[in-house]
């Protein structure tokens, strides 16, 4: 069982991440959340940042309310996701970052890296962040401040 209360979870690899997607997938629907499987839909080489974009816009467009991103490093498809100024997706390797990612920066993805950790892992990562809520206080302004991004003060 991953998690206890219900949510709408869109889940989307590239090739690399395509077996731990399906796993995760079945992980999660189990344990009664709905999710939207964005795909790859079979283990074809396929690139990336089109499935990170897929992410980010069905959590923008409010049809999820987090999501799982998986690629080989995990690194690639999390700089696509991103790239949309309301996400906040972190890569995690471990359950404390996963933690912390929920707890001040109020992730709304997790990206994992498929041939970087195990199953289990990858399992024990997406529970905590799931379970795992937004601290708010002191962090709730620097979150905003991730959505209007400014240039660095010029040097003195
Ligand atoms: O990890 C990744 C990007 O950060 C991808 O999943 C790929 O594994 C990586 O780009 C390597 O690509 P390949 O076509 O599987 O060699």
């Amino acid at each position: 069982m991953l998690h206890t209360s219900s949510r709408r979870i869109a889940i989307a690899s590239d090739h690399a991440g395509f077996d731990m997607k399906a796993a995760l997938a079945i992980d999660l629907r189990d344990a009664g959340h709905d999710v939207v499987d964005l795909g790859p839909y079979d283990a074809a080489r396929v690139d990336y940042p089109d499935y990170g974009y897929e992410l980010a816009a069905a959590i923008a467009d409010d049809r999820a309310d987090f999501g799982v991103a998986i690629c080989g490093s995990g690194i690639g498809i999390s700089i696509a996701v991103n790239r949309h100024p309301d996400m906040r997706c972190a890569l995690v390797s471990d359950a404390l970052s996963a933690r912390l990612s929920r707890q001040h920066n109020d992730a709304n993805v997790i990206a994992l890296g498929a041939r970087l950790i195990g199953i289990d892992t990858a399992r024990d990562c997406v529970t905590v962040f799931l379970d795992t809520p937004f601290d708010g206080g002191r962090h709730s302004d620097r979150i905003a401040k991730l959505s209007t991004p400014h240039r660095a003060k010029d040097p003195v």
